[in-house]
């Protein structure tokens, strides 16, 4: 997604009077982004974060609020320092929250919880003017808020259909470890937390939270949680061990009032949507799974599934389907088709030889080789050509099949735009994220076709 540039076309003087606190020449919504940004510098002030930001502002931008120069900054100048006592880590949580929680519950959990409690005090709150900027109910798109019709739609990417449904089953399993802990202490939650505030905070947590110190501890860091994301930037959060401050440095110049950047890291749109409830059109770290493996109808299953087991490479049941069993690889897009560089991975050409043996025979053929070679199975290609191509069009099949699915659930994914039934609509912006994580995957399955077609053209020459 392009970030659009700043929405304020304002002036030095213009910033001048924001911090004089004269707001009354802006836009209603913009003066609201102003205010935002004075109450939270002056909080940090307060405690005594001077250094933190005399460089940027809080800003509306197309991705929510961001943060923007205020004044041209140049590569390597650092842009934000927050001291590590100002990071919120669960070593915050109130003691009687820490006495009473397993050691089993995340850390993410943990501050989830610490959010409404601290939501819950209100004023008292030492981290009010932080709670109070945290996205309110609604306004995240992480799919583990998403509603099961809305997960549907994503069922193609089973990547992201399956981590947003392994997330979703952990935080309810965490909800109902913490239950009793909650009613222990009902002076630090009022009339109690429902599931849907917990799940929004943890989407919170995960939308905000970084790896902070040497011990990669999940924390929020006040500001810095105002940054929002490109795949191209090169400044990321780190972390001095020995002074106890995250910083962040430009990593190129930045124009007076340019909404500056950071890199969360290298996620594809899977995790981003996931975790943090974005993606983005032409994500550079997209990958995809693609499902392949023996029937359970084959006459070889059993020697087969053992053999593949055997080298490490484990065979299961999807979805729980009794005779659909194989083994997920994951693809990244293949950047040059003509044969040079990686292809599709190795272990997934392994696999379709084993899969394109036909006899017991030469099952055994392919664990000696193995054996007298460098242990793994199948990764020489076949002597015989004909054998191999056989094996790659195997592939190539399935990835054709594959693409048609794809295919299927992206126009599917179209006609949803036209339903009446406004409950089975996608809001746009989650229909949007499905579309480019859809689109992103597609793009690399054509690009692991094109190639198996390019290699299978080759061999078929040479058979
Ligand atoms: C760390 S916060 C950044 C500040 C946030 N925009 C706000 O208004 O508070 C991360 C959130 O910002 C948004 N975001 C960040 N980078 C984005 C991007 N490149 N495209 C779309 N949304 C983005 C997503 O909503 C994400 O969950």
């Amino acid at each position: 997604m392009k970030a659009r540039p700043f929405m304020w076309s304002i002036k030095p003087n213009a910033v001048r009077s924001i911090h004089l606190g004269i707001f009354n020449r802006f836009p209603l919504a913009q003066v609201a982004e102003a205010v935002e940004d004075h109450d939270f510098k002056g909080w940090l002030k307060r405690r005594g974060e001077n250094e933190a930001c005399t460089a940027l502002m809080i800003g509306q931008s197309s991705n929510g609020r961001g943060l923007f120069a205020l004044r041209p900054i140049l590569a390597g100048d650092r842009l934000i320092k927050i001291s590590r006592k100002l990071v919120i880590t669960t070593d915050r949580l109130h003691y009687r929250l820490k006495d009473h929680l397993q050691e089993s519950i995340s850390d993410c959990a943990k501050l989830a919880l610490l959010i409404l409690s601290e939501q819950c005090a209100g004023q008292a709150s030492e981290w009010h003017p932080y709670m109070k900027c945290l996205p309110q109910c609604g306004a995240l798109h992480n799919t583990i808020l998403w509603s099961e019709e809305e997960l549907e739609f994503l069922r193609q990417s089973s990547g992201t259909f399956r981590q947003s449904m392994e997330y979703r089953t952990k935080i309810h399993e965490e909800f109902a470890a913490i239950q009793q802990v909650i009613q222990q202490c009902p002076e630090l939650f009022g009339r109690g937390i429902s599931y849907s505030d917990f799940l929004h905070a943890y989407a919170v947590v995960k939308s905000r939270a970084w790896g902070i110190d040497e011990e990669n501890t999940t924390g929020l860091v006040p500001f810095v949680d105002f940054l929002n994301h490109d795949a191209r930037c090169q400044s990321f959060l780190s972390f001095d061990n020995e002074l106890k401050y995250a910083e962040v440095f430009a990593d190129r110049d930045y124009g007076f009032g340019e909404q500056v950047f950071i890199n969360y890291g290298k996620y594809g749109n899977d995790a981003l949507a996931t975790m943090f409830g974005f993606t983005l059109e032409s994500n550079p770290y997209d990958q995809v799974e693609f499902w392949i493996g023996p029937s359970e109808n084959d006459v070889l299953w059993k020697l087969r599934s053992e053999l593949l087991q055997s080298h490490g490479m484990p065979i299961l049941r999807r979805d729980g389907v009794s005779n659909d069993t194989g083994s997920y690889f994951v693809i990244k897009k293949v950047r040059n088709i003509t044969g040079q560089g990686k292809g599709i991975p190795q272990s997934l050409r392994a696999f379709a030889r084993v899969l394109c043996a036909d006899s017991k025979e030469e099952l055994i053929y392919l664990e000696r080789m193995a054996s007298e070679g460098d242990g793994r199975l199948a990764r020489e290609a076949f002597k015989d050509k004909r054998k191999e191509l056989q094996a790659m069009l195997l592939l190539l099949t399935h990835l054709n099949a594959l693409i048609e699915d794809y295919i299927s659930a992206l126009s599917a994914l179209g006609m949803a735009q036209d339903y009446e039934d406004r409950k089975r609509q996608l809001i746009s912006v989650r229909q949007e994220m499905v579309n480019n994580i859809l689109e992103g995957e597609l793009t690399i399955l054509h690009s692991a076709a094109d190639w198996l077609r390019h290699y299978c053209l080759g061999l078929d020459s040479l058979s």
